[in-house]
């Protein structure tokens, strides 16, 4: 099955489902974006940070040359990382993305985070000092977004801009002071915080939420149950997915799709990847989706706690 395309605020259409493949080692990042592709999936999520470019980039060269797809069949995401920040690094930081991933172009380039960290010439990623606190960098992220911009063009590498990990303050801050605005917010989105009134102030303003950890990262759950419970393990949901013959993962994924979002959920397994894309023919009722707004608690998977006392910490507010 494919997704369905939908239209961001600058007429380049996306597809409204993706993979994403943090944590993809070497192997699984190129098996499993190449046998995405060979199935349907046609929006890869990969990052900087993910150091797995290489590999996503080669599974998606590799398809374009069996003649399978074109490149612009394919929906790219990559992330700028946060040690990026500072304005004079942020197209390097992008061309070294292109150079990984061996591509011409990016299709979406998102600011991992408002929060930027301190860059040193090995690139360290999660720089720390002696204690293990993160050395920050105080780069305004709004001079990071014009930097942005810079890429945006013809010509130029990127097709659009978005951000990632924004507060809907943040967000205001960069729409009244840019030029081009964010197409997309990615942000943390599933049963446990489904971001209802954050999907409302960017839907109002033509931003697309893409949800991550979409399916509650059930891994991190089974080694730490204080962490938030994945909807998936729910008596409820499974019956819900029977009568739709559907998994409780797809129960899920419809889920986040109904209430307006573009999910990205990571597998590393055939059966579930193809599972997890086929939740476009079947639609859940009203009573339905009220019982899984129910799972919302508000609590993160991914809180980014090691950030809470940069001056751009973004979830100390509701949304
Ligand atoms: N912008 C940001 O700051 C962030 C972005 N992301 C992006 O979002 C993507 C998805 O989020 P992620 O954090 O990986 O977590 P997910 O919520 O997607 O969870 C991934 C886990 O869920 C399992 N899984 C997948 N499908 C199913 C299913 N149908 N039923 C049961 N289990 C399933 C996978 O196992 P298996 O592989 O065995 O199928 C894997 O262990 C990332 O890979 C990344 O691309 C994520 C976090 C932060
Ligand atoms: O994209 C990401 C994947 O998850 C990490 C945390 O587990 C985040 O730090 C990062 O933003």
């Amino acid at each position: 099955m494919t997704a369905p395309l939908i239209n961001l605020n600058n007429d380049i259409q996306m597809p409204a489902f993706g993979l994403g493949t943090y944590l993809s080692t070497e192997f699984d990042g190129y098996k499993y974006t190449k046998f995405c592709l060979e199935n349907g999936y046609r929006h890869i999520d990969t990052a900087y940070f993910y150091e797995n470019e290489d590999v996503v980039g080669k599974a998606i060269n590799d398809v374009i040359s069996t003649g399978l797809l074109k490149r612009e069949d394919i929906f790219v995401t990559t992330k700028l990382w946060n040690i990026h920040h500072e304005p004079e690094l942020v197209e390097k930081a992008c061309r070294k993305s292109l150079e990984n991933l061996k591509l011409d172009y990016i299709d979406l380039y998102l600011m991992h985070t408002p929060i930027g960290y301190k860059y040193s010439e090995n690139e360290e990623l999660l720089p720390k000092d002696a204690d293990g606190n993160f050395l920050f960098s105080d780069v305004d992220y709004l001079d990071t977004w014009k930097a942005m911009e810079k890429l945006v063009g013809p010509g130029r590498p990127v097709k659009s801009i978005g951000l990632s990990n924004f507060n809907s303050e943040q967000i205001t801050r960069i729409l009244e002071n840019c030029d081009i605005k964010p197409v997309v917010n990615q942000v943390e989105c599933n049963t446990s915080i489904n971001q209802k009134k954050l999907i409302e102030f960017c839907k109002a303003r033509d931003i697309v939420v893409m949800a991550y950890s979409p399916m509650t990262r059930p891994h991190y759950f089974e080694k730490d149950k204080s962490l938030p419970r994945p909807a998936i393990l729910h008596e409820k949901v499974k019956e819900i997915g029977q009568k739709y013959n559907k998994s409780p993962g797809q129960v899920v994924l419809r889920y986040l799709y109904q209430i307006g979002t573009v999910p990205i959920p990571k597998s590393s397994n055939e059966n579930r990847i193809v599972e997890n894309i086929s939740i476009f023919d079947f639609e859940l009722s009203v009573e339905e989706m009220q019982f899984m707004d129910g799972f919302n608690t508000g609590q993160r998977t991914v809180p980014f706690n090691a950030c809470k006392t940069h001056k751009y910490y973004m979830f100390n507010i509701e949304f």
